[in-house]
């Protein structure tokens, strides 16, 4: 079978318009067409030249990836995309709208309110192998292309209105750089137009990529999965830390911080007497009191019951905002559980079609009209 590319693959479209000598302003131009027409045929769209059709015809397609599924939470503001890719492979994509007003929807969240956020995949499997997450679990399937990652914010786009993407799903975003570079610098033109400061990326500390990133993707916000305020602890739950020591990553976060001027966010799972005592939460306010930071304290969503993993209580989540805010003056925020019903919590997305147990716990919908408003 013939494989295409996505019309959203910016650097491809981009070389063969250049090759032909097409000019590349009708990119613009064929994305808001797609958006506007998500069943079109690259044929319907006006006003292109007719070297552009030919081209268009016989290497692109508008979507190279369909919606298999979509589940919602019982929580009220979660929806999952399982999403197919031209290779067989799935991908998930998350939806969380906090605008839920009930009710004339037979009791689904209406989507469309005003702060939808959508957390994206940038790789099928990860291969960091972090041990609390159920997408390391997997293994390192393949990487995202632009276009595949650019979808995904199509698909959701045309269900709801995306104000913010994170970089949160599937997969180690930086183990994919030259995709996800093209793809935020397509999220961020037209006719997408999402402001840099709207999107925000987050890894597992990929120094090389971090000494990048800025100059190629400046604005953006930096999410740092730290989960451990000492290298010893950060390399038993994170494999990738042997790689990547926590003293050359806090180097690297200080240049990109004084080449940024942006504040960082530092993301801490809580995981019950691994990390999470008094002595962790000074270790952590030490090594973070020289910088501008949001700590985010995760709760541990679990991943299945082999996990060695507990998530810490509520006594102890608290007691360790205290110390960080109380001693450190550090902004520290307690992020909300949600969609855990139907494994789009952090951390859970893992390739799965929906079991039978999915299918009794959500509302599992095939046909994706009935999202639309
Ligand atoms: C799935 S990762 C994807 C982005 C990137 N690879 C990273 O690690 O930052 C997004 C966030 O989910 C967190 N996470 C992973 N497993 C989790 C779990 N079981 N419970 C809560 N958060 C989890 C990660 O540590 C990270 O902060
Ligand atoms: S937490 Fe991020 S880096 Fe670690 S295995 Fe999961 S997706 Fe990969």
């Amino acid at each position: 079978m013939a494989t295409y590319r996505s019309v959203f693959d910016a650097a491809e479209l981009r070389a063969q318009f250049n090759a032909a000598g097409i000019n590349t302003k009708f990119m613009a131009s064929i994305w808001k067409y797609v958006l506007q027409n998500p069943g079109c045929e690259l044929d319907e769209i006006p006003d292109l030249p007719s070297s552009a059709y030919r081209l268009l015809r016989t290497k692109f397609k508008p979507f190279t990836s369909t919606v298999h599924s979509v589940f919602h939470s019982t929580d009220g503001v979660t929806t999952k995309l399982l999403i197919k890719l031209q290779n067989g492979a799935f991908v998930e994509a998350v939806i969380m709208t906090y605008d839920t007003r009930l009710g004339k929807y037979g009791g689904k969240p209406r989507l469309g309110g005003p702060r939808s956020t959508l957390c994206i995949s940038s790789q099928v499997g990860c291969k960091m192998g972090c041990k609390f997450c159920a997408t390391g679990t997997m293994g390192f399937k393949n990487n995202l292309t632009s276009g595949e990652i650019v979808e995904q914010l199509v698909h959701a786009s045309l269900l709801t209105n995306i104000r913010n993407v994170v970089f949160m799903g599937m997969g180690e975003p930086l183990n994919n750089y030259t995709a996800l570079v093209e793809a935020i610098r397509v999220m961020t033109g037209s006719p997408f137009q999402l402001s840099p400061k709207r999107i925000t990326v987050s890894t597992v500390g990929i120094i090389h990529a971090i000494n990048k990133l800025h100059g190629d993707l400046p604005g953006l916000n930096l999410a740092v999965s730290l989960h451990a305020p000492v290298q010893e602890i950060r390399c038993q739950i994170m494999p990738s830390a042997r790689a990547f020591p926590l003293e050359k990553l806090m180097t690297a976060l200080q240049t990109y911080q004084k080449n940024s001027q942006q504040k960082i966010f530092i993301e801490y799972i809580m995981l019950d007497g691994m990390n999470d005592e008094e002595q962790h939460a000074h270790q952590l306010g030490k090594l973070l009191e020289t910088f501008q930071v949001v700590v985010n304290l995760i709760p541990f969503n679990p991943i299945g019951s082999s996990s060695q993993f507990r998530t810490s209580s509520d006594q102890k989540v608290s007691d360790f905002q205290k110390i960080l805010r109380g001693t450190y003056n550090i902004r520290t925020t307690v992020r909300k559980q949600m969609g855990q019903d139907i494994s789009g919590a952090c951390g859970q997305l893992v390739v799965n079609l929906p079991d039978k147990r999915t299918r009794e716990n959500t509302s599992l919908l095939t046909d994706i009209e009935d999202l639309r408003i």
